[in-house]
């Protein structure tokens, strides 16, 4: 394939990039405007890799989208001009970041992958994050973001290759600020002050807000592509039909005209991510912790339960809106949008997916709620309950009763003992700094999570 003099760089070649990034550029190239593709690459090992069969397929797969009535389309998308295979050195990843005609890198490493802590700032005290800057005084890339970054800023300055756009595309408040300022306290600790000052210069961080739902592809997606359109597809991919993708116009080296293809390039991205991340991903994390209370498998059957639905809506309604407004997004219209498309049972979404990385969505997604509320005196009631579903889930799968597949970044054997074995769950569960920042110890937050937490109980299946 011929690769194009404009390229970005994808950091994190999961299933969300191949279904929302690729398919925007992609519509793009169907459009005529065929002067931006894609490089992509892992950063670190990854079970569900897929690299090989991309290569193996030069780079183009089938993107599968359904629709809220359940109609299939299908997709072949060619955005991805390259898959550069993991190297434990990330040498061609560093490569490609210095190349001049790299003038985006983005990145769609998970939540958990930018190692933050409760208020939002970079968190040394994780061992990851240490290795990564152990890496960095070796000269080495490591497997952080920001031990990446600062590998691919460094090689770049020496290459004199010109200014670079760092855009995030993962589910994070203030995505680019975040960012931002996590790698400039990265570059601190690694005692970088040239690189610092070279990347105040050179480089932008738009923030970004992302929607497309996209359950991790099972063998039964490679089925329906292969039925439907002959090819028999080891790195398909399916997601909902609905996409959203507003990103904030500060690009310093170029960008695809991806208006053109639907996304909003706005001035300001805090209302729509906001409501984003309070609504429909806090309400999602909501119902995969109650519907894993309940036993179920996937999220449109945690929605279609009655008492979990009710507890969504009302939490969405009564503790969100008023932290919303004013906003120029309809709120009471998205929210009944966001539950419409998670009620939908034909994208199949399973609760496991979205338990993933919970500690890191806690302090994301719904804490930042809690915390207004207090300050403004209001009820807790509603949110409350969200952090006690999770207390209740937690403390079941540590039993050994949650059939879930619970998989998180963040949670170590220290913080489950500490949770979950303690006399007063619910108090061990609210000292935690690492989930509550500052409202560590709220006697408000606490209370407030003791009687949600009898209501969270409640859910469980079989009753205890
Ligand atoms: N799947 C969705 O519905 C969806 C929608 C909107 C936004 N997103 C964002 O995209 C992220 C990835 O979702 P996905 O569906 O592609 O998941 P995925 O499991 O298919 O891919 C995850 C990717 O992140 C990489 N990764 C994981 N942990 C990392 C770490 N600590 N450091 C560096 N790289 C790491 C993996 O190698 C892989 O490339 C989500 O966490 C979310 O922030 C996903
Ligand atoms: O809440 C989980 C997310 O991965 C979600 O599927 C996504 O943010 C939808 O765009």
């Amino acid at each position: 394939m011929h690769i194009p003099d404009n390229l970005i760089l994808h950091l994190g070649l999961g299933a969300f990039h191949r279904a929302h990034q690729a398919a925007c550029l992609q519509e793009l190239i169907e459009r005529g405007q065929k002067d931006w593709r894609i490089v992509a690459a892992n950063i670190r090992p990854d079970p569900l890799d897929v690299s090989a069969a991309l290569i193996e397929q030069g780079c183009a797969y089938t993107l599968e989208t359904i629709s809220p009535a359940g109609a299939h389309a299908y997709r072949r998308i060619e955005a991805i001009a390259q898959v550069l295979p993991y190297t434990s050195d990330l040498a061609a990843v560093i490569a490609a970041g210095a190349d001049s005609r790299t003038r985006i890198v983005s990145f769609t490493v998970t939540e958990a992958g930018y190692c933050l802590s409760a208020d939002g700032r970079l968190d040394p005290t994780l061992p990851e994050l240490q290795a990564g800057l152990d890496a960095a005084g070796r000269n080495e890339a490591g497997s952080t973001i920001y031990g990446v970054l600062t590998a691919i800023l460094r090689a770049r300055r020496a290459a004199k290759a010109g200014p670079l756009t760092l855009l995030c595309c993962d589910n994070l408040r203030h995505n680019g600020e975040r960012v931002r300022a996590g790698l400039a306290a990265f570059l601190a600790l690694a005692d970088d002050p040239g690189l610092l000052a070279w990347t105040g210069e050179h480089t932008r961080f738009p923030n970004s807000m992302v929607d497309r739902i996209t359950p991790r592809a099972g063998p039964e997606v490679r089925t329906r592509v292969l039925a439907a359109t002959g090819r028999d597809d080891a790195a398909a991919v399916s997601s909902e039909s609905f996409l959203q993708w507003v990103i904030e116009d500060d690009f310093c080296n170029g960008r695809p005209r991806w208006e053109d293809a639907g996304a909003e390039l706005v001035a300001d991205v805090a209302p729509y991510e906001e409501a984003k991340i309070r609504i429909l991903n806090a309400s999602h994390s909501c119902i995969a912790w109650a519907g894993a209370l309940a036993g179920y498998r996937y999220i449109h059957e945690g929605m279609r339960d009655a008492r979990i639905r009710t507890l969504v809506h009302d939490y969405v309604t009564h503790a969100v809106f008023d932290c919303l407004r004013p906003s120029p997004v309809d709120l009471e219209a998205y929210r009944d949008t966001v539950i419409e498309r998670f009620a939908g049972d034909a994208v199949r979404d399973t609760i496991d997916r979205v338990l993933a990385d919970s500690l890191a969505k806690l302090p994301g997604f719904i804490v930042p709620t809690i915390r207004e509320r207090v300050a403004c005196g209001l009820p807790l009631d509603a949110v409350a309950v969200l952090p006690a579903l999770f207390l209740a889930f937690l403390c079941r799968w540590q039993a050994g009763l949650a059939r879930a597949d619970y998989r998180d970044a963040a949670l170590d054997a220290e913080l489950l003992r500490r949770v979950c074995c303690s006399r007063d769950v619910v108090a061990a569960f609210c000292a935690e700094p690492t989930i509550w920042g500052d409202l560590a110890n709220s006697e408000r937050v606490t209370s407030a999570v003791r009687a949600a937490h009898a209501r969270a109980l409640a859910l469980t299946y079989p009753p205890v």
